[in-house]
């Protein structure tokens, strides 16, 4: 029996690559068209909608005459540039039929980290929607290289970010086909719908393979991981056919469409955005302090083996594989302090600093002890 999704406030949608692209003139207009149907009907609900929105890159593709898989990271970046601005104009062409503003909001994984500019960027999509303007959003393609700095790659990952990052009730991935499967259908016919998920197994992530189709990016693997960094979070998921008409309505209608998966416990803010964050650097620590911190308790630089990777104080670091947390020191610090016991740090550090490496409240559990994500 699937829980009611009636009580979402907030979603989020994500509309896939394989749902737009394709058809004459690289897009499929009247696919669109249903889901901004649905989108401005959801809002004239009472619902605040954020659409994340592929498409750029296929759409580019289309006007450069170009077919095939594109992979040059070069080329998908001068296809998403040429791509971004028809997709925006597609948008707002479809919405302003509803008379629904729109907002193009383009992320990079970095602003999303940064503390300040994820600040800034929710501020300005809450005013946004607060002002009836739907936000729409993408990775900046064109900037976002692996070189120049963190990207996401793929708007599964964006998508459950900012799902899990502005507090959303609800994400949904909508894809080209109806629900995950216990095997990938295209290549195995008798493989079986799932409706409900409540917890991700190994088995389910070793269903999920990548994406057959050519412009599509990550298939379900990356849709399970978008899953699981939504979950984490207190964000509900469903995966569904973007295609199919009314899809959305239905969702929000508890009509038992596509699959659904439930979250964990509702995490507060700060701490989405510390469970979600890319960590700078890792800091080993011994059973003793992963114990106690499970327990709640601050890291003490008695339990710290060693640290790998440089960082600031107040950036976040990974404590061994299973929790984020923002460090009170920076790297030197904790090298200097690390496994010393707690009245030797005011005779290394000085008094002023205190022994915390990080507090209690600025430590996140990432892994379950059983091991599940
Ligand atoms: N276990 C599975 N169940 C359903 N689909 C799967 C599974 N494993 C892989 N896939 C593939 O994932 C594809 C959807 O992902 P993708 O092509 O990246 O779409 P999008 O562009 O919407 O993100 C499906 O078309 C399907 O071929
Ligand atoms: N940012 C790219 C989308 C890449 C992507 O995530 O595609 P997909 O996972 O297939 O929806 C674009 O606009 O084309």
């Amino acid at each position: 029996m699937r829980p009611s999704l009636s009580g979402t406030r907030r979603l989020v949608i994500k509309i896939g690559t394989n749902v737009l692209a394709g058809g004459p003139g690289g897009f499929r207009p009247e696919t669109a068209e249903e889901i901004v149907r649905c989108s401005a009907a959801l809002q004239q609900r009472g619902l605040e909608v954020i659409l994340v929105s592929s498409g750029a890159i296929g759409l580019g593709a289309h006007r450069l005459g170009r077919s095939g898989r594109i992979t040059p990271i070069a080329d998908r970046q001068v296809c998403a540039a040429v791509g971004q601005p028809l997709l925006m104009n597609e948008y707002h062409r479809l919405f302003q039929q509803h008379g629904v503003p729109i907002a193009q909001v383009l992320l990079t994984r970095e602003l999303l980290n940064d503390r300040d500019s994820f600040l800034n960027i929710q501020a300005t999509v809450h005013n946004l929607l607060r002002q009836g303007i739907i936000p729409i959003c993408n990775e900046n393609d064109s900037v976002s290289t692996a070189e120049i700095g963190p990207v996401f790659g793929d708007n599964d990952n964006l998508s459950a970010h900012i799902a899990s990052k502005l507090d959303a009730d609800l994400l949904v991935l909508l894809t080209d086909i109806d629900s995950l499967y216990t095997a990938d259908p295209r290549n195995t016919p008798d493989a079986r719908p799932i409706s409900l998920v409540e917890r991700i197994t190994p088995e389910l992530l070793q269903a999920a393979t990548g994406s057959s189709s050519e412009l599509g990016t990550g298939g379900m693997r990356t849709k399970l991981e978008a899953v699981q960094i939504a979950a984490r979070a207190g964000t509900n998921v469903i995966i569904a056919d973007g295609r199919a008409p009314g899809t959305l309505l239905q969702i929000i209608d508890d009509e038992p469409v596509g699959t659904l998966f439930l979250s964990g416990t509702r995490m507060k803010s700060r701490q989405r955005w510390i469970a979600n964050a890319a960590p700078r650097g890792t800091i080993h620590i011994d059973a003793g302090a992963e114990q106690a911190l499970l327990t709640g308790k601050s890291l003490l630089p008695k339990g710290i083996l060693s640290v790998d990777g440089s960082f600031r104080a107040g950036e976040i670091i990974r404590l061994n594989t299973a929790f984020n947390a923002v460090s009170r020191l920076d790297s030197n610090q904790i090298r200097r302090i690390m496994g010393r016991h707690s009245s030797e740090i005011p005779g290394i550090l000085g008094r002023a600093t205190g022994d915390v490496v990080a507090q209690a409240e600025d430590i996140v559990v990432l892994i379950e002890q059983d091991g599940q994500q």
